[in-house]
């Protein structure tokens, strides 16, 4: 699938469809990203999330319809999916063309607070360490976009609290845009600038976030969009 420049937009879907055998996951769906914005994907399990992200990240050739990329652009899982054989330094600098590779790699570690852990083993850090090295490796690009795939799904609630510090952190230094599908609304709440929800193979809703930043559960306005975003997802509250 063609990436090629998006004019205004740093992503532009459209009409984007995609089916397992008789089963239709992605109907027509249309998004945008923004230059520097961060929009959250949610919907039910089994929306087809991660089969729209994997589609922009150009990892599925049978999906059809119209997806503008930027060239530079970064993808985080929910697992850090590192080379064990290779150390962290090794899995960052990793296919990094142009002058100093390792000395790139060794800046993106430092900024995600692992400087120190360049030599180690993708086995001897822990889960929320391995992700930062993974949110170092698409940051080593200098990403106009991240594509995120539940990057924080798998760990505390406290690592959460902090990989997601450190996301807005890198953001309002980098400026990338970003794609976050993520099941966690206050996530979506804390992070994006709009929050979509993917439903009937579509983008279903789309709630603007205008709350400012850095935010926090207790913001006014907090509630009544978790309350809006967890109705449209099927689980209203009382
Ligand atoms: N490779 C595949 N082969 C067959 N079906 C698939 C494949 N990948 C995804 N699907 C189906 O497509 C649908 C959407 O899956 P997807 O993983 O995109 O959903 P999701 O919204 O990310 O879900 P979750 O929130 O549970 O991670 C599901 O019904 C899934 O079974």
């Amino acid at each position: 699938m063609a990436t090629w420049a998006a004019g205004d937009l740093t992503v532009r879907v459209t009409g984007l469809r995609r089916s397992f055998g008789d089963t239709v996951v992605l109907d027509g769906a249309d998004l945008t990203v923004g230059p520097g914005e961060v929009v959250a994907l949610l919907g039910g399990s089994g929306s087809g999330k991660s089969t729209l992200l994997r589609a922009l990240a150009g990892l599925d050739a049978e999906a059809t319809g119209q997806i503008t990329v930027p060239a530079h652009y970064g993808v985080v899982f929910q697992e850090h999916r590192l080379l064990p054989w290779k150390r962290v330094i090794d899995n960052v600098a990793l296919g990094l063309i142009g002058t100093d590779p390792r000395g790139r790699a060794l800046a993106a570690l430092t900024e995600v607070g692992l400087g120190d852990r360049g030599g180690a083993w993708p086995a001897e850090l822990s889960g929320g360490q391995a992700q930062r090295v993974a949110v170092a490796r698409a940051l080593v690009r200098e990403p106009e976009l991240l594509l995120l795939d539940e990057p924080f799904g798998a760990l505390d609630a406290l690592t959460r609290l902090r990989m997601q510090q450190l996301l807005e952190r890198l953001r309002e230094r980098h400026g990338f845009a970003a794609l976050l599908v993520t099941h966690d609304v206050d996530e979506a709440l804390l992070l994006a600038d709009r929050a979509l929800v993917l439903d009937g193979g579509r983008i279903a809703e789309e709630i603007p976030v205008t709350l400012p930043k850095p935010r926090h559960q207790d913001d006014p306005g907090f509630g009544g969009l978790r309350r809006r975003l967890l109705d449209r997802l099927g689980v209203p509250v009382p």
